[in-house]
């Protein structure tokens, strides 16, 4: 079912295949070769007739050629250069030629142009990147819903529940922009040549409006990074923190010398920075289960995690501390942990710190 010339003879040393365009891993160019996989996921998408469907990383074309017959029309973005002139062939002369618009370029750099609904088997190295500028509010994108093939890792953690060994920022920050199911497991070998690693079809409906306001999102993004710096330790014990003490301190005085303590709105929002923490796009780079972001890593020397003993300590402190932690206490969030808590929680702590003028960015 591969498209145009290419051959499975694997030279040596080499994951090249001889007569054809080599397949590059660096470009992660995992084909599907599995007609009724690729039949099976066209059907998940409910593409109409009316659609306007984006694929990003089309290859050779194989699922483009199902998206054709199945909706209005496909534009679909490719790096590879040898890939976008097998595609043109491919179609060349077909019905299906005037409506197939062929992009040449990085899907993470170029504009996306306007769509109804995104189906894709994508590099997985660009994963998270990608799901965060398909879900850029700023784009002002109205897309039905993207079905993505994944690294089942990667899908895992996207559609985690609280509690769940994946739970992470990425799960919750993606399910702050998006509803996320998981429609199907995909084996290796339905890819040619075979990825190390097993997949995932997932369905991504971005939700509008969005449960807080735009312009909190990077007061969000700063408290789920302190959260989940530790997310099995209480949040009593990570807010009690000398440094995230003095950082947050610090935010305090900056704003109310600013005289803006209360809630702050930016009109632009820069969508990466929900994408900070997640390092994990290629487990085959290895990012174990029940690791943590460690990016806003900010635990003291001789810490350790049955702490609550501190906590009491660091509770009855006045000042600064006082108010972090009372605030914790007040609302019950002192002995809960982030790996627990669900959206709802995330947003109603952040609303009672804000409250209480514990902001998590000093500036716009
Ligand atoms: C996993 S293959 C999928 C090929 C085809 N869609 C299929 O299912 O058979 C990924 C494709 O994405 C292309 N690609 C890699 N990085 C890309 C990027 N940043 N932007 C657009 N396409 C990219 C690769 O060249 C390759 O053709």
């Amino acid at each position: 079912m591969a498209g145009g010339k290419i051959r499975k003879e694997k030279q040596k040393g080499s994951n090249h295949f001889q007569g054809g365009i080599p397949f590059h891993k660096s470009k992660g160019q995992h084909i599907l070769k599995n007609p009724m996989l690729v039949e099976s996921i066209v059907q998940k998408a409910g593409i109409k007739p009316t659609d306007i469907i984006l694929e990003i990383g089309p290859g050779t074309g194989n699922l483009t050629k199902k998206l054709l017959e199945a909706g209005k029309k496909v534009i679909a973005v490719e790096l590879d250069p040898r890939m976008v002139l097998e595609l043109k062939r491919r179609f060349q002369g077909t019905p299906f030629s005037t409506r197939l618009e062929v992009i040449q370029g990085d899907v993470l750099k170029c504009e996306l142009p306007f769509f109804d609904i995104c189906v894709a088997n994508i590099p997985y190295q660009i994963s998270s990147p990608l799901v965060f500028k398909l879900l850029d509010i700023n784009q002002k994108q109205n897309f039905r819903c993207a079905i993505i093939m994944f690294q089942r890792e990667f899908a895992m953690r996207l559609v985690a529940q609280p509690g769940d060994k994946l739970y992470c920022r990425l799960a919750v920050n993606t399910q702050l922009l998006a509803r996320v199911f998981h429609l199907l497991k995909v084996g290796k070998n339905n890819f040619r040549p075979p990825p190390k690693v097993d997949s995932s079809v997932v369905r991504i409906e971005p939700r509008r409006p969005l449960p807080i306001p735009v312009g909190k999102l990077k007061e969000w993004n700063g408290l789920l990074s302190l959260c989940f710096s530790r997310k099995n330790k209480t949040l009593g014990s990570i807010f009690g923190q000398k440094k995230v003490l003095e950082m947050l301190e610090k935010n305090y005085r900056t704003l109310e010398s600013l005289g803006q303590l209360k809630d702050n709105d930016s009109e632009i929002i820069d969508m990466s920075i929900l994408n900070e923490d997640v390092s994990m796009d290629v487990v085959e780079n290895g990012k174990a289960d029940d690791e943590e972001d460690d990016q806003m890593e900010v635990e003291e020397e001789g810490e350790d995690d049955a702490d609550s003993d501190n906590n009491e300590m660091q509770i009855n402190d006045s000042g600064f501390k006082g108010k972090v932690i009372g605030v914790l206490k007040q609302y019950d969030y002192a002995d809960k942990r982030s790996s627990k808590l669900t959206q709802n929680e995330f947003i109603h702590l952040l609303s009672v710190f804000n409250q209480a003028g514990i902001h998590f960015t000093s500036t716009k």
